[in-house]
Formats: structure tokens, sequence, C-alpha cells
């Protein structure tokens, strides 16, 4: 991540950790906890079994976000400040890095759904990077009153290989595929950057088209990966955001800013090798262990080598010195020489001269000169000999000066770099060793202090204690004796009670006594009543049982005097014709009619059943005056009753 405070301080990226929470899977598996993260020290400890070794490791970053952190938290510390300065003009990337499944999509992207957007367009909680990015973006530019022009692209990098995820639609399998071999190139865009030849660049003008578009990127991405039976976790995916506002200077002058966010969710990191990059988090951890060997290897080397050089000025000196005396000897020689033999020269001159001087004073002279010009050319070339001499071991002594020269330099470099390259490892291990004391310190400090503070703790935590004890022991004597006095009342009130329920009981078990000697009167009473009225019964039913034969007897002599009656009455009335020779005289019989006899028929039983009872109760046996009868009676009843 990029920021302009930051690059006025020099420091053009930021790295933040964020730790996802534990998936339920990873719950129920009692998944071991291994990164640990300070939020609030921007320090993550990674607890490692090596070997069967326990190792912790603490790495700081430029912020921590933990496991409760929420996608607005990390917005507004980490991303905020960051699309401030796009919209200011510069060009900012975000891109997250991390294995498969650690929440690269998740952060980047999040729920972004319009569907879940609230009513009034506000995104929910669970909204990634990108679509808060897109709505921070619209909602500054829609209150700004500038102009303003913003565009986008959305790719895909799998493989090296460019697909544009926001090219129209290419529905079938065959299209599709098609697409897949026509990669986009990517070029130089002769600006010192890269371009994308082909790449569909969309103008928008909201925040919900932005979301439509990274909706239908999205989805062909996900048909893409269906198709190629390939995952979102091997491939990058990039979605820039382009703005272009146009404002006026003070001095009425037009100023056009134009701002850049690349917003990138990197493949997870152990697939990255496949797309170029390396899994940096471990491969920056090897490294410096690596590099920390090989500090120690190089140190070791150059102390060596250091030693060495030494001995070898030292050996290059002494070879030096006893050259150079040899030089200074050879050459005290030939001055010696030279002088010794200046010396019998002059002698021999003066020898000669002695003797010449002798022969002719007048040739010597001449003869003198003659030498003279004879000795100086002879001692001309002696001398030029002499130096021609002197010059050959001169130089030949400067060239052996200069070549070791050279070599005592080039091991003066050699040890100088050796010496500066142990300082300065020496300074590095030094500052190293004390940034370690120092963060040791701190980390002892802070211990000091929250043993301080947990000794404090302890300390109020100890005097509350007591306190509450004591308030608890007080409160535990005022429960006792409020409990003995509740005690001592409820046996009193229980004593009382009992004395009550006892005389209670002795006043109803007279009661019962006196109630259920009434009751055997009462029942012998109703016994004694019941005897009577079943002897009454009896008589009764015997009373009616003579009644009843009585009737029986009466009425079949009086059925048989019908009887009688009646055949008399046909023999009477309906004879045979016999021929008398007189004219037969008319007779009237008496029949009943048709509807007499259907009534008679129709007559139900229960009537006749209800009117018997009505005329025989058993309430009296007395003879009672007989009802009319309502049934109506045929004709022959009449008949009956003659
Ligand atoms: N901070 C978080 N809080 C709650 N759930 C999270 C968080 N981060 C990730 N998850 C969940 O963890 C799972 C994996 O996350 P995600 O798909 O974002 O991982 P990824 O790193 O993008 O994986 P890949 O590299 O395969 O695309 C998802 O179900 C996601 O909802």
């Amino acid at each position: 991540m990029s920021g302009r405070h930051d690059k006025e301080k020099g420091v053009n990226v930021q790295v933040l950790l964020r730790c996802r929470p534990f998936s339920e899977d990873e719950l129920r598996s009692n998944a071991p906890q291994v990164v640990t993260c300070n939020d609030y020290q921007r320090e993550v400890a990674v607890s490692q079994n090596i070997a069967g070794k326990h190792i912790d490791r603490v790495f700081t970053f430029d912020k921590v976000f933990g496991p409760s952190a929420q996608q607005r938290d990390l917005y507004e510390q980490a991303v905020v400040p960051i699309v401030h300065e796009v919209l200011e003009g510069f060009n900012c990337t975000i891109f997250a890095y991390g294995q498969t499944g650690t929440g690269k999509t998740y952060t980047m992207e999040g729920e972004c759904k319009r569907s879940k957007s609230g009513p009034n367009g506000e995104l929910p909680p669970e909204a990634g990077v990108i679509p808060r990015a897109v709505k921070q973006i619209f909602d500054t530019l829609e209150s700004q009153n500038a102009e303003y022009s913003v565009k986008v692209t959305f790719l895909e990098l799998y493989n090296e290989e460019i697909t544009d995820l926001l090219a129209p639609e290419e529905i079938s399998r065959v299209a599709l595929e098609e697409k897949q071999k026509k990669q986009l190139p990517l070029m130089e865009d002769g600006k010192g950057g890269v371009l994308v030849r082909g790449l569909e660049e969309e103008i928008v003008t909201s925040a919900s088209e932005i979301f439509t578009l990274l909706e239908r990127g999205s989805a062909k991405r996900r048909t893409a990966e269906t198709f190629l039976n390939k995952q979102s976790s091997r491939s990058h995916s990039l979605f820039s955001i382009t703005i272009h506002i146009k404002e006026a200077t003070p001095e009425g002058e037009e100023l056009i800013k134009c701002g850049k966010l690349n917003l990138v969710d990197l493949a997870g990191s152990e697939n990255i090798s496949r797309s170029g990059a390396r899994e940096i988090f471990d491969e920056l951890q090897n490294t410096l262990s690596t590099h920390q060997g090989e500090l120690a290897l190089f140190a070791r080397e150059m102390r060596q080598r250091f030693h060495v050089s030494c001995e070898q000025r030292k050996e290059v000196s002494e070879y030096m010195n006893g050259f150079l005396d040899k030089i200074l000897e050879q050459c005290k020689n030939l001055e010696n020489h030279a002088v010794q033999a200046d010396a019998v020269q002059m002698k021999n001159i003066d020898d000669f001269q002695k003797a010449y001087e002798e022969q002719s004073k007048s040739d010597a002279e001449k003869l003198v000169a003659d030498i003279n010009h004879l000795v100086s050319s002879h001692l001309q070339h002696q001398k030029e000999l002499v130096d021609a001499r002197l010059a050959d071991l001169r130089e030949t002594a400067t060239g052996n000066k200069a070549v070791l020269d050279g070599h005592v330099s080039s091991m003066e470099y050699v040890s100088t770099d050796a010496k500066r390259k142990w300082q300065e490892f020496s300074m590095q291990t030094e500052n190293d060793a004390k940034d370690i004391a120092d963060y040791s310190a701190t980390k002892h400090c802070r211990m000091e202090s929250l043993l301080q503070q947990c000794v404090s703790t302890a300390g109020s935590a100890f005097k509350h204690w007591e306190k509450t004890l004591d308030s608890v022991n007080e409160m535990g004597n005022d429960h006792v004796s409020k409990l003995v006095s509740l005690t001592r009342n409820a046996s009193d009130s229980i004593e009382q009670h009992d004395a009550e329920v006892g005389s209670a009981r002795v006043t109803a078990e007279q009661d019962v006594a006196k109630n259920t000697e009434d009751v055997l009167k009462h029942i012998d009473r109703v016994s004694e009543v019941e005897q009577g009225s079943v002897s009454n019964i009896l008589e009764a039913v015997k009373a009616h049982s003579n009644t009843l034969e009585t009737f029986r007897e009466d009425h079949s002599g009086e059925a048989a005097a019908i009887d009688g009656r009646a055949k008399e009455t046909f023999e009477q009335q309906y004879m045979d014709y016999e021929p008398t020779g007189a004219t037969p005289s008319r007779s009237e019989p008496d029949v009943p009619s048709k509807g007499t006899i259907e009534s008679l028929r129709a007559m139900p039983v229960e009537n006749l059943l209800d009117e018997f009872r009505e005329n025989n109760t058993y309430e009296s046996f007395e003879v009672k005056e007989l009802k009319p009868s309502l049934i109506p009676r045929s004709p022959l009843v009449q008949l009956n009753q003659q």
C-alpha cells in the first residue's frame, strides 16, 4: 500500500497483516493456534514445533488486524487514507497476499452483493475493500461538485495469460475457449509503465454501475473456472479505477488531476510460483536465515583474509625494506668505486705531470691539456657510464617500487575494504545487538510495568477480597441471627399450631361420633319406613293381582257373552237369502266405517299404555274415576257394551 505522507517520509510500501478467525471446521477439529496477534504493538508471534523443539518468532508489521477486526475497522484504519491519495491524483495499489483460504477475497471483496445493501445504498458489514473504496470515491466526487470521469478495468492473470473480465459476454463454451486462445498482450506504454492492449475500459457514473460490472466480471471468472477446471486460488485478479477530476486554480487555470487505484486479489501464495511470483512472508525468512549464515561465514572469511593480508603486508614491507637496503648498498658501492677511480686517476695524472714536467715544460702544458681533455673525456665517459648504470638501477628500483606500491595499495585496498566491511558488519551486529537489547529492555520494562500492574491489581484485589470477606461475614452473622429468631418464631407457631390442631381434632372426633350416631339413627328410621313401604307395596301388588284376576275372569265371561251375542246378531242379520216367494225386506246392518277401522288400527300402543297408567297409578291404589278415553272407539265398542 502506498500513501503521500509515507512518500514524504521516504516509505512507499506498507505491509499490513490480517489474521482471520478460526472456521467452524477448524474449531470442530480443535486446530492448534499458532499465530497470536498484538494489534496494539503491531506484532505477530508465530509458534512452531520444529523437530520437537518449540520455537516462538515475533514479526513486526506496519499494522496488525487480529481475528476480531471487522471489515470496517480494516478499511477505516488502512484504506481510507489511500483512497484520499488517489482522489488527490496519486497512483496507489492495494493487494492481498496469502495462502489459499486465509481470507484474501473476503478482505478485498467481502459480501458486496447489492441485494444485501441497505435502503440508502449503505453497504453490509461484510463488504470488503473494493465496494467500500468505490463508495468512498463516488461519495467524495458527488459531494465536491467538480467535473469528473471514472473508468474501470477488471482482468484476470492466470499462468501469465491475461483475460479481460469486462469484455462482452461469450455464452457458449466454444466461444469461451476461442476467447481463451486470444489472450491479451502486455506492452510497455512508453512512460515506464505497462498496458494491456485491447483491455475494455468501462466509463462509469455511479457506484451501483461498478457493482454491476464487478458482479459481471466475477460471474465470468466463475464461468471460466467451470469450463477450464481451474480455481480462483490459482489466478490473480486486478480491478483498476482511474479518476480524472477537473479543477480550477484560484488564478482561474484549469487543472486536471488523475489518480488510479489498483485493487489486486492475488492467487494463493502456495500457487504463486505458477505465475512468476514466489512465496514471500517463508522466502524472506529463509533468505534472512541464509543471509545471516552467509554473513557469519563472510565475516569469518573476512577476518581470515584480513589476517592473511596483514601477514602479506608485513612480508612485503620486510622484502621491500631488504630490497631497498640492497639497492642503497649497491649505490654506495658504486659511489665508492667512482671515488676510488677518481683518486687513482688523479694520482696517475699527478705522477704523469711530474714526469712530464721533468721532460719538457712547454710541451707539458699541451700534453697536460690533451691529457686533461682525455681524462675529462674519460671521466665524463666514466661518469656517464656510472650515471647510466645508476639511472638503470633507479629505473628498475622505481619500477619495482611501483609494482610493490601497486601490490601494497591493492593490499591496502583489500585490507581497508575488509576492514570497512568488518567495521560495517561489526556496527550492524552491534546495532542489531543494541536493537535486540533495546527491544528486550523495552520488553523487560513492559514486563516490569505489567508485573507492577499485576502486583497492584493483586493488592487491590486482595483488599477488595478482604472487604468482601468482612461484608460476607457480617451478612452471614446477620443472616444467622435472623435465621435463629425466624426459627424460634416458626417453632413457637408450630407448637401453637399443633395445640390448635389437637383441640380441633378432638372436637372433630366428637362431632364425627355424634354425627355417626345421628346418621345411624336416621338410617334405622329410614329402614323402618322402607320396610313399611315395602309391605304396603306388597299388599298393593297382592290387591292388584286379585283385581287383575277378577278382571280377567270378568273379561273372559264378558268375552264369551259378546261372542254369543255376536253370533246371534250375525245369525239374525246376515242369514243366507232363501227364496220364499215374498219380497225381501231391506236390512241396514250396523257396520263400522272405514275411517273408524283405520283410526283403530293406527292407535299407538304407547297411548294405550299411557292411558292405562293414568288410570292405574302406584301412588294410590284407590279406585279412581276413569277419565273419558281420548282414544276413538270403534262402533264395535258400542256393540261390546250392549
Ligand atoms: N476476517 C474474516 N472473518 C470471517 N470469515 C473470514 C474472514 N476471512 C476469511 N473468512 C472466511 O474464510 C474462508 C476463506 O476465505 P477466502 O475465500 O477469502 O480465502 P482466499 O485467501 O481468498 O482463498 P483463495 O486463495 O482460495 O481464493 C471464507 O469462507 C471466508 O468467508
